[in-house]
């Protein structure tokens, strides 16, 4: 989220006179006139940003019914494991984690049927506006704003008050039990990895006021492309808040970044798949990094991901954990600055870490 503002913005129909002028992209998919893509949808790559392949290696799967068993060795181990995932990778796979399939199944359903709503409906909730709780949109690349991403989306605040739409019937209510859900998951594994740094068991609990902690639900629709390899889905892009899980209608898109290099990830069924975000990366003073992560298209099908980023509440200000700092070896990387001027920055469009960090960790 980090290098992407996005709002509804109007395309230039020069070129095809059947796009609509305020368009999204499953409108410019669904014009009958459409057999490539409108040169404003082609994507000029970051430097350094190469292809993706298989990864070489075994991307970590972390069993998280393990993490709550009562045996404190195998807890201990997954604990291990956990530190390993986040600092080697800041992604794994998240299996076992007691939320059922049907729900996942139902709010992927949810969003899927909210995408098909007519246009105007939709456009209720057009905004440019970040602090709008409910935000429909489509992508915009930031680097150049007139160019757009293969992405339209829906942003609803879910926490800590609930916000949500009451349309399409049973949506709301399916998507307050999902994020009620992994929001539990997410605070347990959170303590884990409060002990994996170090740390007392709820330093991130209580320093993060997760009680009050900032809950987004994004959901991400990337209609099929006549010309995937042009276009991007979401550019490459680091997420804001400390965890988060996403999930997806089993059409694979999501690439993430590994010592430098693109690796396509290739989720286990049912599994969350968990990146480590910026305040992560904040709060463990550079032990573990906010990874990069994009998402691509392709010709065939069309894809839905849900983001669920799990943030420290909007007030918190947030510093280095101060055990992470020794003032002669490993000085604090980043100043204190609170989660909402954070998510201010988002405007700017820069990766939002430059602005805080002190010094490249
Ligand atoms: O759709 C995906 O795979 C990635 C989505 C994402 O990174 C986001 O919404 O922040
Ligand atoms: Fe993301």
């Amino acid at each position: 989220m980090a290098a992407a503002t996005q709002g509804l913005v109007q395309t230039s129909p020069e070129n095809n006179p059947h796009v609509p002028k305020r368009t999204t992209v499953k409108a410019l998919v669904e014009s009958p006139a459409l057999t490539s893509i409108p040169s404003n949808y082609s994507y000029t790559r970051y430097p350094n940003e190469s292809d993706a392949s298989d990864p070489d290696e075994k991307i970590p799967t972390i069993d998280f019914s393990l993490l709550t068993s009562r045996d404190p060795l195998q807890r201990s181990k997954v604990i291990q494991d956990l530190n390993k995932a986040c600092q080697d990778w800041g992604f794994f796979m998240l299996v076992n984690h007691g939320v059922p399939e049907s729900l996942l199944k139902a709010v992927l359903d949810g969003c899927k049927e909210f995408f098909n709503l007519p246009m105007e409906e939709k456009m209720k909730f057009a905004d440019k506006d970040i602090w709008k709780p409910i935000r429909f949109g489509t992508g915009v690349d930031v680097k150049v704003e007139k160019f757009f991403t293969w992405r339209d989306f829906l942003k609803v605040f879910v926490h800590p008050q609930f916000h949500f739409l009451n349309e399409p019937k049973g949506f709301s209510e399916v998507s307050g039990e999902y994020c009620k859900r992994t929001r539990e998951v997410a605070r347990e594994l959170l303590l884990a990895i409060s002990e994996a740094l170090g740390l007392e068991e709820n330093y991130i609990e209580k320093a993060m006021d997760l009680e009050s902690g900032f809950q987004l639900f994004a959901a991400n629709l990337y209609p099929r492309c006549p010309q995937p390899e042009l276009v991007m889905g979401i550019p490459a892009h680091t997420d804001h808040g400390l965890l988060t899980f996403l999930i997806e209608n089993e059409i694979g898109g999501l690439q993430i970044e590994h010592n430098g290099k693109w690796f396509r990830v290739n989720p286990l069924p049912n599994s969350f798949l968990v990146n480590t975000a910026d305040h992560l990366q904040v709060l463990s003073n550079g032990k573990y990094k906010s990874i990069r992560h994009r998402a691509v298209v392709n010709n065939k099908d069309t894809r839905i991901s849900i983001a669920v980023p799990h943030g420290p509440s909007l007030d918190t200000v947030v510093s280095p954990a101060p055990k992470l700092v020794e003032s002669e070896s490993h000085p604090a990387a980043y100043m204190p600055m609170k989660y909402k001027d954070y998510l201010n920055l988002q405007l700017d469009g820069k990766p939002c870490l430059d602005h805080n960090q002190l010094t490249f960790t």
